[in-house]
């Protein structure tokens, strides 16, 4: 149990990729604080992980809030006895023609997907440091953060810009101590894909179900990415192994994108 005595925060961790990321660092020993705006599918995570022997707390935040995601690690610390992990999971998926974006969908997907993150990385390594002891950042980029994907335009910008965000942070808190990663998922089989799919129907009259097993169809290891196979990156990254690791933002997808 690399995680022993560790306490980690996962932010949208109520349901798909960071409930399977809070799961699995439950089984490697680590007490979750879970972050959500769904708060009855918190209680459902909570009862998981207590059901694995661990301390679990939810704390309902919207993750573009500052004060909100500040006021998380503080619940997380008082209640959990410590904080160690930062997992800046939650994000949001827009699709939509470059020609069609809207000023007020850009104002969204920025405050959630960008300054979600900045705000749990100021947020924990300010915790880090009060507390005197290093810690881990991870942060939910993705393949889209790497290659710019078609109708996803606004949405790969701002996974580009959380790999940006996870260098620059990399660099300011070395000699703290604290890392700083990215995970870059591919094509993982949640709610935000039943999402993509459905308005890729309704812009190209694709039959539902289409465009996702399309780009599943294109994964050289022949099937979807499950949270599990996210959660176990991230669970390196999170874990002593990956102690020399900082700034990086690591490709899990089954071969899609290739760097
Ligand atoms: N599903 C996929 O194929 C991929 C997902 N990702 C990224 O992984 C992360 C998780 O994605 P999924 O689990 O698939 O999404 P999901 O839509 O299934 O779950 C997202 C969770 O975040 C929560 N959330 C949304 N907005 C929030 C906010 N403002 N404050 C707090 N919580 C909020 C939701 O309530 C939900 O529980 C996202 O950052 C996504 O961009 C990256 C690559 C691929
Ligand atoms: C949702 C997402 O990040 C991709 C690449 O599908």
């Amino acid at each position: 149990m690399t995680l022993e005595g560790k306490v980690a925060l996962v932010t949208g961790a109520a349901q798909g990729i960071g409930r399977g990321i809070a799961l699995r660092l439950a089984k490697d020993g680590a007490d979750i604080a879970i972050v959500d705006i769904n708060s009855d599918k918190m209680v459902e995570v909570a009862a998981e992980i207590e059901a694995l022997g661990r301390k679990a707390t939810t704390f309902k935040a919207d993750v573009s809030n500052r004060a909100e995601v500040h006021a998380a690690v503080d619940h997380a610390e008082k209640t959990l006895g410590g904080f160690d992990i930062m997992v800046n999971n939650a994000g949001i998926a827009q699709v939509d023609p470059i020609a069609d974006v809207t000023p007020e969908d850009v104002d969204l997907i920025l405050k959630i997907n960008i300054q979600g993150v900045l705000w749990g990385i100021q947020a924990a390594a300010a915790k880090f440091k009060a507390l005197g002891h290093k810690g881990k950042i991870l942060n939910a980029s993705s393949i889209a953060g790497h290659d710019g994907f078609e109708m996803l335009g606004v949405y790969s910008a701002t996974k580009f810009a959380v790999r940006a965000l996870t260098q620059a942070a990399a660099k300011e808190h070395a000699s703290d101590g604290i890392t700083v990663n990215a995970y870059c998922p591919g094509i993982v089989g949640t709610d935000m894909w039943v999402e993509i799919d459905k308005r890729f129907s309704e812009l190209t009259g694709a039959p539902i179900g289409e465009t996702y097993d399309k780009y599943v169809g294109g994964i050289a290891l022949g099937r979807a990415q499950t949270p599990d196979d996210v959660a176990a990156l991230v669970s390196y990254l999170a874990g002593p192994d990956s102690d020399y690791i900082t700034g990086q933002a690591i490709i899990t997808d089954g071969g899609i994108v290739y760097r």
